[in-house]
């Protein structure tokens, strides 16, 4: 029988130049919508997957992840993976059985864009290509992480506020605003929790103005867990617009890495990239006292940062900051401005990303240059901890790694979109081991968690999930290894009868925690429901009242 797509074979992708022309709903026929980034668009529940081997009894909690799933066929054919609509899956463990759920964060934009049935919103974070209709609504997707805050799942994205959903149901409850304590246009999708304190550490850049203006205002603040009241906020100024993507928290400090690509207000007006990589620009550090104080700037060759491992203070009040850094543009859908646009770059560079290990003198002159301490010798990103050990020295971390040396099954597979993360990795700062899984030729990885075991402190004493992608028949599986035991193999697999998109982040949350706040919240609880957001964002409120918006002012 004919595919139902080939009975229209003159039918095109439904783009004019570039350019929805809204008569066929249908996605690009670029590589952002093929393969393992074809839009799946799934929302649903399985109650009691299929698993092979044991699934270890004792995992009790839920593996929160969220990927971009676009709703609609974009605006601009051109359109990246970043500006798809964020979708949470949701994979509960219990007694070795998992069931799953999945669910769109019902963000403003997610509710205008179903009213009107097609996209309304145009090119990744250039509201200067949207629909007139849609001017003034928030327009982040909350692609990029979700993490537990008091009871409730923050699905956020850097561009824009993060979204609360209900962490049993995957019910988007609203936009958060923390009680009303931040009015901010943007917030972080990496916010750090100090295990000591229970403190959410979390920054904004781009944080004046409406958020898409390129300002260079940041601001940090600190939230206390049991009261939800923001203790500490301070506002900084950055050397340029640049991205401001992860973070490092310490006992003292919080350690802002800025990337040397840069958003620019000028070519947002002219309907351009938000960000062009700047080839010319130094990788820079802002070390943030955490109790208030001044910023300190350092900066070293020009590079581009992928996530934090951990970071703590040594003896000599020195702080030790791991993370991946690539050799270039990990971007390259946004290159420097001046590329000429014939040069459209469709396959990724070949860019080495090894772990950094700084030490930095918070007593440095500010704008010193600063060169690594050591590297660890990987190649790859998406680096986790025992989250028990954010803010202190720890030993172990786990990390995708790219290795092109062995066999890749092409043929089958096509190009591994999202990064050929084939091998999973346990190293271990103390021994300099590797302990390596090679996921075979037609699979990658995507972002591990770790999941401490029931009753044990031990660093690192616990299990590695991830979500693998069989690039071949487009189904993924979650592979649970022992943490401080890749090699070995996976103890269990579990099975998901369907393809999920290339996602980005997520976090294990434990039963007991989610228990405890659902009752505090709950009926009789002392806490009551949690509250989202009841008045606009501070640029919604300016923009209402005529100003431009793009003053980099508000909210200070
Ligand atoms: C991985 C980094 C990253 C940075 C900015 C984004 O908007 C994003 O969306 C999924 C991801
Ligand atoms: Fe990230």
């Amino acid at each position: 029988m004919a595919h139902a797509f080939s009975l229209f074979p003159n039918a095109g992708s439904g783009y004019v130049n570039g350019i929805k022309d809204d008569g066929q709903v249908k996605f690009p026929d670029t590589g952002y919508f093929k393969g393992p980034l074809k839009p799946s668009r799934v929302e649903g529940d399985i109650f009691e997957l299929e698993t092979s081997g044991e699934v270890p009894k004792d995992i009790n909690g839920t593996f929160f992840r969220v990927q971009p799933d676009p709703r609609f066929p974009p605006m601009f054919e051109e359109d990246v993976h970043f500006s798809g609509d964020g979708s949470v899956s949701a994979f509960r463990f219990q007694n070795g059985h998992v069931d799953w759920k999945q669910r769109y964060v019902q963000t403003d934009r997610f509710h205008a864009e179903t009213k009107n049935r097609k996209a309304m919103f145009g090119k990744y974070r250039n509201p200067f290509t949207d629909n007139e209709m849609v001017k003034g609504i928030i327009r982040t997707v909350s692609n990029t992480n979700v993490f537990f805050w008091r009871g409730v799942m923050l699905a956020s994205k850097e561009d824009g506020p993060p979204f609360a959903m209900d962490p049993v149901t995957l019910e988007t409850i609203g936009r958060y605003d923390f009680d009303g304590q931040v009015k901010t246009p943007t917030f972080t999708a990496h916010p750090k929790f100090d295990p000591e304190t229970g403190e959410m550490v979390a920054f904004a850049y781009a944080a004046g103005g409406d958020g898409h203006d390129a300002n260079c205002d940041i601001v940090v603040w600190t939230f206390d867990p049991e009261t939800g009241k923001k203790t500490q906020e301070a506002w900084y100024k950055s050397p340029f617009c640049g991205m401001i993507h992860d973070a490092a928290l310490t006992k003292n400090y919080l350690i802002l890495p800025l990337t040397p690509i840069k958003a620019s207000l000028d070519r947002l007006k002219k309907g351009g990239n938000h960000w062009a990589w700047d080839p010319n620009e130094d990788q820079w550090y802002g070390i943030v006292p955490r109790k208030g104080g001044d910023i300190l700037w350092l900066r070293s060759d020009n590079a581009f940062h992928g996530h934090v491992a951990g970071a703590y203070e040594d003896e000599n009040g020195h702080i030790v900051c791991d993370l991946t850094v690539a050799d270039g543009n990990v971007f390259f859908w946004w290159p420097p401005e001046d590329t000429d646009p014939n040069e459209r770059l469709v396959r990724p560079p070949k860019l080495i990303a090894d772990t950094f290990r700084w030490v930095f003198d918070p007593k440095l002159p500010n704008e010193s240059r600063v060169k690594p301490f050591k590297l660890y010798g990987t190649n790859g990103e998406f680096s986790r901890i025992d989250d028990r050990f954010v803010t202190k020295k720890y030993r172990h971390f786990w990390q995708l790694q790219i290795d092109p040396a062995r066999p890749y099954d092409f043929a089958k597979c096509g190009p591994p979109a999202g990064g050929l993360f084939n091998v999973i990795g346990h190293f271990d700062w103390e021994t300099g081991s590797r302990d390596e899984y090679w996921a075979g030729p037609t699979c990658t990885f995507q972002e591990p968690v770790f999941c401490p075991r029931a009753g044990s402190d031990k660093e690192g004493d616990g299990y590695l999930m991830a979500l693998l992608n069989h690039l071949d028949v487009l189904r993924n599986d979650i592979v649970i290894f022992d943490a401080l035991n890749l090699a070995k193999g996976p103890l269990a697999v579990v099975h998901l009868p369907l393809h999920l998109r290339i996602g980005l982040h997520g976090n294990f949350v434990e039963q007991k925690d989610i228990d405890d706040w659902n009752r505090r919240r709950g009926d009789g609880g002392d806490l009551g429901p949690v509250q989202v957001a009841t008045e606009p964002l501070s640029w919604q409120v300016n923009l209402q009242a005529g100003s431009n918006g793009t003053n980099g002012a508000n909210g200070h």
